[in-house]
């Protein structure tokens, strides 16, 4: 595998939200510059980062903030059910404003948080022998990463980029419930899917891959990561002692209780709750 050239400038949407928090000093330790644009400020931006506000629907502003950078990791979104309109416009028109600035400025590599929601309906099962799962979304916010996932495709194929749809299973510091031992996926290794972007395995090309930590208890056929140097190492079972009993009865979907007749379509089940 070729080295990645230090330092990257990398275009980090979301950079404000939970997951990039986490990843934020993984970058920082790794000497890569960060541009982190969100719709508002992140928090305590340090030397090598840049604040850049506004939407990722914005194709003036997300051209400017693309320009020059080496890659783009894009996390900015909805991360839960929400109306359609909402999604469509932030999840998926996001996406290809996202894709088409990356395009514009000769970006070559682009990481896209896709979500287990886009296969769960699937059964667990399913997800442990390698094949390439189709879209079988559990809500209309699984449908938005399906959505991503193809528009993921069609710019790979048509431009010749490097495009990582990553199905995440559940991001976090550490596991919270009995399903997350499962779907973890640790601050660490989401750096390390951030190097298999970067790196020159696979590119062109679209890959579509499950990114969750090389758990004990996890389905996840780990081989389509491993094909573009994504080798997860953290293990959530280190976490399991600490983790409470199964509440419900056991998940037999990918998309645990958002695949339930309990968990409406277009609506925000954890409006008031924390966000799951
Ligand atoms: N957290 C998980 O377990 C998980 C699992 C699978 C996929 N994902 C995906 O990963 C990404 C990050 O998830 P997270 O948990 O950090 O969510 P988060 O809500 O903490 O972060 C998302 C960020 O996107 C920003 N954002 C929303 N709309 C925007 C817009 N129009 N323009 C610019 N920024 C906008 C928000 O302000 C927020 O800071 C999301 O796309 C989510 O769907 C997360
Ligand atoms: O299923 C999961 O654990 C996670 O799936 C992600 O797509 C969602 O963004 C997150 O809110 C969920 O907690």
């Amino acid at each position: 595998m070729s080295a990645t050239p230090l330092p990257q400038t990398i275009a980090l949407t979301g950079g404000a939200g939970m997951m990039a928090t986490l990843l934020r000093p993984y970058l920082e330790r790794a000497g890569h510059n960060v541009r982190l644009i969100d719709l508002v400020p992140a928090p305590a931006p340090r030397r090598h980062e840049t604040l850049h506000i506004g939407s990722v629907v914005d194709a003036t502003f997300m051209n400017a903030a693309i320009a020059g950078t080496d890659a783009v990791i894009h996390l900015g979104g909805i991360h839960r059910e929400k109306s359609w309109e909402e999604l469509v416009a932030t999840n998926i028109t996001g996406t290809q404003v996202t894709l088409e600035a990356a395009r514009i400025n000769g970006v070559k590599r682009v990481l896209l948080a896709s979500s287990t929601h886009a296969v769960g309906f699937h059964p667990l099962d399913a997800a442990r022998d390698g094949r390439h799962l189709a879209p079988r979304p559990d809500t209309y916010y699984g449908v938005s990463k399906a959505a991503m996932e193809a528009l993921g495709s069609l710019y790979a194929d048509k431009f010749a980029m490097k495009v990582v749809s990553a199905r995440i299973g559940t991001g976090g510091e550490r596991p919270e419930n009995v399903r997350t031992l499962s779907s973890w996926l640790s601050p660490a290794d989401s750096y390390r899917l951030v190097e298999a972007t970067l790196n020159g395995l696979g590119a062109p090309g679209h890959h579509v891959l499950w990114a969750v930590s090389a758990n004990s208890r996890g389905w996840a056929d780990l081989s389509a990561g491993r094909r573009i140097g994504f080798n997860p190492l953290d293990d959530a079972e280190d976490f399991a002692a600490e983790v409470g009993a199964e509440e419900n009865a056991p998940n037999v979907l990918l998309g645990g209780q958002w695949a339930s007749s309990s968990h409406q379509i277009g609506v925000d089940n954890y409006s008031g709750l924390p966000a799951k």
